[in-house]
């Protein structure tokens, strides 16, 4: 009839893993220690991508944890109220059940008498019906309340996440975040929730049982109570030590997910180089490391729990012997003693519960540390604030880059130094230079990924950190050097280039795009499912449903970073005649190595080290014989040749 802890309840718990280890992940260190510009630049400790072991995040406390995650259960408190409130009334009806059985032990039982049987059958009886009830309503709500926690947190989290900059996602594992939004988001709903809960009715439970257990015998309560604290005592032994275990679970839950997630990412490149057997040694490296973690969380519950029965059977020798004592000495019956004991059986769940409470608690501030290294990881660039941003405008697309420096949170050096250029409507302005010159910053830089360290970037004469962020890139569209293909089908694919467009829009764009052909010849057509790793498409197909993309967004700025990379050279060509369709009357930032591409832009800018070497058309640039004169050579084979490479040239419509 107890109203049980929710955190321990099978209905709860049915989705969860007990015992399975959850991770405690890395690994970003606060964003206190970091420069003000880059808030949450890590310690230049290691390369992008590659995982430290141990976490070097925040520790919390369980309190400092439960403080930073009570606020979320605002908008269910009074839910908490009401759950609070049934489990109080349950532990009541629970402390009544055991008064009416002493009750009738002592009289329809002692004095063989039936008549004095029916009251307190009756109303232990009815008791029941009322603990039934409150315990239905009570752990039912309790679960609607912990689950909407979940909700509401997981959202919470997913949210930050996806206003993170680049640099966070390449300085943690995908699989760790993974788990972080999955397990460690359970974990703090049990400190939370199911936490508050559990222990309002194991408080409430110990106060109703003592004070019967003090009504029943006086004396045999005290000598409960004596040995009581050992209950605790034991608690807090373990409790830095099931922390650190919890901990290395979580690390270890990650890592595996990590291993498995990157490892079927990676499957072509396992097959084709044979790989398989280091694939397997690395799942068993980490699968080792989670069965140390696993076991050695498993072993320090069970220690826990046994330590726990011994110390329940020490209290009820010692409130035997004490009986025994009394009984000896006439002031007590084996019948009241035997009721006594029996009523032990209920006292003491509570008051272990409080301990292990304690213990859930603790292990849930790993997971709660792992989440809130997310939390406090601060966006790299945020809208204006209210009031302060410039109104929307009908942009023209001037671009303009004004003496722009730029590190990279972490960086040793700078990546951009000094980088001015302007592009006007309509033109292409083409950036190139050598692998690692910083051309990719650029367009990161100008889709405001991240915001210069020095300098500005203009759009159409306004600082883009002036504008709403939602703005600045309906108004400039990126198309990446990897193609970016939603898990979804090729209509929405399209279609989320503008929200709301018609089928006559997407099929206009995915015709603009030299798309639709290819895509009305698939059985399901604009209904076929793809993903980035779909096989019924090729790289050049997709690359044109991205560009569909694009044309519907009709933004004035087109940023392209080197759109023909990794196509082959017929894919190649499909491409240049859709990609000239969607650069017209826009204002293009081509970024390439492809220097065929480079007769048709207005400008060519040449990177070297993050630094502007030179400017100008094609033909200047290979009159200058400079870097770029060298850079064109090495493409074609020879410095001195400087006539034009028609194979992907732009040229006219
Ligand atoms: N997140 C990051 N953190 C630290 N350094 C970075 C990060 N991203 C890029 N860099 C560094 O910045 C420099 C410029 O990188 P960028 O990607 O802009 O070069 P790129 O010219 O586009 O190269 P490629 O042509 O090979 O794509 C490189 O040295 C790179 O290692």
């Amino acid at each position: 009839m107890q109203l049980r802890a929710i955190g321990s309840d099978p209905a709860v718990a049915r989705h969860r893993r007990p015992g399975r280890p959850r991770p405690y992940g890395r690994h970003q260190p606060k964003a206190t220690q970091l420069p003000e510009e880059y808030p949450y630049a890590p310690a230049a400790d290691g390369e992008p991508g590659v995982e430290e072991d141990e976490p070097t995040g925040p520790r919390l406390t369980a309190r400092q944890a439960f403080r930073r995650f009570w606020p979320l259960t605002r908008g269910d408190r009074r839910w908490l109220v009401l759950i609070c409130a049934c489990v109080i009334v349950a532990a009541l009806a629970e402390t009544a059940a055991i008064l009416l059985f002493s009750d009738l032990t002592d009289n329809a039982l002692r004095q063989g008498s039936l008549s004095a049987f029916w009251t307190p059958a009756a109303q232990w009886l009815a008791v029941a019906v009322l603990g039934a009830a409150v315990g239905y309503i009570g752990n039912s709500l309790a679960v609607w309340t912990a689950e909407r926690f979940v909700l509401r947190l997981r959202a919470r989290v997913f949210a930050h996440v996806q206003e993170l900059p680049p640099h966070f996602f390449q300085r943690h594992r995908q699989g760790d975040l993974v788990e972080r939004l999955t397990g460690d988001v359970e974990a703090i709903e049990q400190m939370v929730v199911s936490g508050v809960v559990g222990t309002v009715s194991a408080v409430f439970s110990t106060v109703f049982f003592s004070i019967a257990a003090f009504r029943l015998r006086w004396d045999l309560a005290l000598a409960t109570f004596v040995l009581a604290p050992l209950f605790w005592l034991a608690a807090r032994r373990f409790s830095g030590r099931i922390t650190s275990v919890a901990r290395d679970e979580r690390v270890a839950d990650g890592a595996i997910t990590s291993v498995v997630e990157e490892s079927l990412g990676n499957i072509v490149l396992t097959q084709a180089y044979n790989r398989k057997d280091a694939e397997e040694r690395r799942l068993g490296r980490e699968a080792r490391a989670w069965m140390r973690a696993s076991v050695a969380g498993a072993r320090m519950s069970e220690l826990y729990e046994q330590l726990v029965e011994v110390i329940e059977t020490l209290c009820v020798l010692a409130v035997i012997g004490l009986g025994a004592w009394e009984i000896s000495q006439d002031r007590m019956t084996i019948g009241q003693l035997l009721a006594f004991a029996a009523f032990l059986g209920y006292l003491y769940p509570p008051i272990r519960n409080l301990g292990q409470l304690g213990l859930t608690l603790t292990a849930a501030t790993a997971g709660a540390e792992r989440l809130l290294e997310i939390l406090d990881a601060e966006p790299a660039v945020s809208d204006p604030p209210p009031g302060a941003a410039v109104a929307p405008w009908r942009v023209h697309g001037t671009v303009e880059f004004d003496r722009v420096g730029f590190r990279y949170p972490g960086g040793d050096r700078r990546t951009l130094a000094e980088v001015s250029f302007t592009a006007r409507p309509g033109e292409l302005v083409l950036i190139t230079g050598a692998s690692g010159a910083g051309k990719s910053t650029v367009s990161k830089l100008l889709t405001r990924f991240y915001d210069p360290a020095e300098g500005y970037v203009r759009l159409d004469g306004v600082p883009l950190y002036a504008m709403p962020l939602g703005f600045l890139r309906e108004n400039v569209t990126l198309l990446p050097q990897k193609t970016l293909i939603l898990h979804d089908t090729i209509r929405e694919n399209i279609a989320c280039g503008r929200p709301g467009a018609a089928e006559h829009e997407i099929v206009r764009a995915a015709r603009d795009a030299a798309a639709h052909d290819f895509i009305a010849a698939l059985p399901e057509g604009y209904d076929t499912r793809i993903d980035p790793h779909t096989a019924r498409l090729s790289g050049g197909q997709l690359q044109r449903i991205a560009i569909a993309r694009a044309m519907l967004r009709d933004a004035p700025v087109l940023v392209l970073d080197e759109p023909t990379t990794g196509l082959d050279a017929l894919a190649a060509r499909r491409v240049v005649r859709p990609l000239r369709r969607l650069m017209s009357g826009r204002t293009t930032i081509m970024i390439s190595h492809d220097l065929n591409l480079a007769p048709d832009a207005d400008r060519v800018l040449v990177l070297d080290h993050g630094r502007v070497v030179e400017t100008g058309t094609h033909h200047e640039l290979l009159a200058l014989g400079g870097a770029y004169a060298r850079l064109h050579g090495s493409q074609n084979g020879s410095l001195a040749d400087t006539g034009p490479q028609p194979t992907l040239r732009l040229g006219p419509l």
